[in-house]
């Protein structure tokens, strides 16, 4: 990569920041001596060379690769060009490759095209401008020469990076949070899915409101958060940004209502399921898994299955039954993925909580993916955050099919006791199955009864909800030797045999 900080750069040397510009300002680390530090004072453009060189680092093969020429230009119609950019604080060189694949992935599920992928390493991101703002003066210069609309950043940025990056490289700067934000709302279907993903757009877009546009705004933010009130900008003088966060506010308020209403009716349903006494049985895992695809191999349900991050984000539940004829539900629910938003977890906390309330998680992971105990790890972080934690977890390794055998060895021993499936080819789904009937509680209890012949419904009702042991006409009545569901079992207490009690 060529670095070029040269004579026409306006910002090279001359940069300087504006403290009452931005919130980040105020935690500048005078410490942090990363060496794109220098680039302020202009040090000798060998030396130079040769730290960019080391610390701004392209990953290889990310740009996003097109099937054809007449794709590029129906993309450039309507899709945005971006550069992504990371920072790599910690972890392996792989790690930090991995986490900027991964960012790729998502900027192409929005729709974006991708131009090419930089890393920097550095102890913590610059507070002002994310990558140092050497790195930043070298990235304008790669998103002039690619042609990139916008620049995409592998982290959440505080609104004041987000500005003073745009000010330095001259394109749209955006997050990975705004970036997964942005997924969710193009996949959100259902009314509760889109009312969802609007509360955490509204809640990610809030805080940085005065991040946008004129020094008219910045100032009404920044003495509004100095605790000063709006003095003299209030009333006639208010500004539009005031005006801007009470309509924000008031609709967040809104949604909030609404989406009470709607968790309330899924409340009365899973009640319902619950007084049945079916055991649930959810389907959690990393985006991208194969949750869906697993679905509709066990059940045929016929979901979506695409090979985006964030295909699934209304949950679909289905009826099974076991081996032994045990029903239970099944359903698939919205993907994981690392850094998920807290918006976003907060705002789907509803929707998650099916996992939490389930009597079994099938954890499903990705065997073909080079880090599946990333993902692992990753996906438990979320459980803990909505109180799954404690939920009886099923691992299930998938794709085992196009896995490679290293991995799949080493994840073996890392997490024993896990199926290993292919919702592609079938393989292992039987195992599965048996896995999921041996891990599911048994709700229900053995009883031996003798039941009067006057009683013919409480006998049709344990051939329908139980399963028949043994059963012989005697002059009394049905003596029944049979598996019943707890609700069925106190009701035929009475007529119990003395065997059972
Ligand atoms: N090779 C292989 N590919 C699979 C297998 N299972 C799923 N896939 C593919 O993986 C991609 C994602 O599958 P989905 O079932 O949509 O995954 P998901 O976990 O529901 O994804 P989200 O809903 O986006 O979180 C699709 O392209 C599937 O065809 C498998 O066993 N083997
Ligand atoms: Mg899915």
């Amino acid at each position: 990569m060529t670095t070029a900080f040269n004579e026409h750069d306006p910002f090279d040397g001359a940069r300087t920041y504006d403290p009452a510009d931005s919130v980040a300002d105020t935690e500048v680390d005078a410490t942090l001596a990363s060496p794109s530090h220098h680039v302020d004072g202009i040090p000798e453009q060998g030396q130079l060379e040769l730290e960019e060189r080391y610390a701004l680092r392209r990953v290889a093969g990310l740009s996003t690769e097109l099937e054809d020429i007449t794709e590029v230009e129906y993309r450039s119609l309507r899709l945005e060009r971006v550069v992504l950019i990371g920072v790599w604080s910690s972890g392996t060189q792989l790690d930090a490759d991995n986490s900027l694949i991964e960012l790729k992935q998502l900027a192409e599920t929005a729709g974006a095209l991708v131009l090419d992928g930089l890393t920097q390493r550095r102890s913590k991101p610059d507070p002002a401008t994310y990558v140092g703002s050497g790195k930043a003066a070298e990235l304008r210069d790669i998103v002039e020469s690619s042609g990139a609309d916008t620049v995409i950043c592998d982290g959440e940025l505080t609104p004041g990076q987000l500005r003073q990056l745009e000010e330095v490289v001259k394109v749209k700067v955006i997050d990975r949070t705004a970036l997964i934000l942005d997924i969710f709302a193009q996949h959100a279907r259902s009314r509760e899915g889109k009312a969802q993903v609007e509360l955490a757009q509204l809640t990610y877009l809030l805080p940085r409101l005065r991040g946008w546009g004129e020094s008219l705004s910045r100032q009404a933010g920044g003495r509004a958060g100095g605790g000063n009130g709006g003095v003299g900008l209030r009333g006639p003088g208010e500004t539009k940004i005031e005006t801007d966060r009470r309509r924000i506010n008031s609709k967040m308020a809104k949604l909030r209502r609404q989406l009470a209403q709607m968790a309330t009716s899924r409340e009365v349903k899973r009640d319902q399921r619950r007084t049945r006494q079916v055991p649930a049985v959810a389907i959690a895992g990393y985006t991208n898994a194969g949750k869906s695809s697993l679905l509709n191999r066990l059940t045929g349900a016929g979901v979506l299955v695409e090979n985006a991050l964030f295909a699934t984000l209304d949950p679909t539940v289905r009826q099974a039954r076991t081996p032994d004829g045990r029903a239970f539900t099944l359903s698939d629910t919205v993907g994981f993925v690392r850094h998920l938003p807290h918006q976003l977890v907060e705002a789907f906390r509803s929707t998650l909580e099916e996992v939490a309330d389930a009597d079994l998680i099938l954890h499903v992971v990705d065997g073909s993916h080079p880090d599946p105990e990333q993902q692992l790890a990753a996906v438990r972080t979320v459980f803990a955050e909505i109180g799954a934690q404690d939920v009886p977890e099923l691992i299930v390794i998938n794709k085992t099919d196009a896995a490679d055998p290293i991995v799949l060895k080493q994840l073996r021993t890392r997490v024993p006791g896990a199926v290993e499936v292919s919702a592609r080819t079938g393989a292992g789904v039987g195992e599965l199955v048996r896995a999921i009937s041996e891990a599911l509680p048994t709700l229900e209890r053995e009883v031996r009864v003798l039941v009067p012949y006057d009683r013919g419904d409480l006998v049709s009702r344990v051939y329908e909800e139980g399963r028949i042991l043994h059963e012989e006409y005697t002059g009394e009545g049905t003596a029944l030797h049979a598996m019943v569901p707890d609700v069925l079992a106190n009701l035929l207490e009475g007529f119990a045999t003395a065997e059972t009690r």
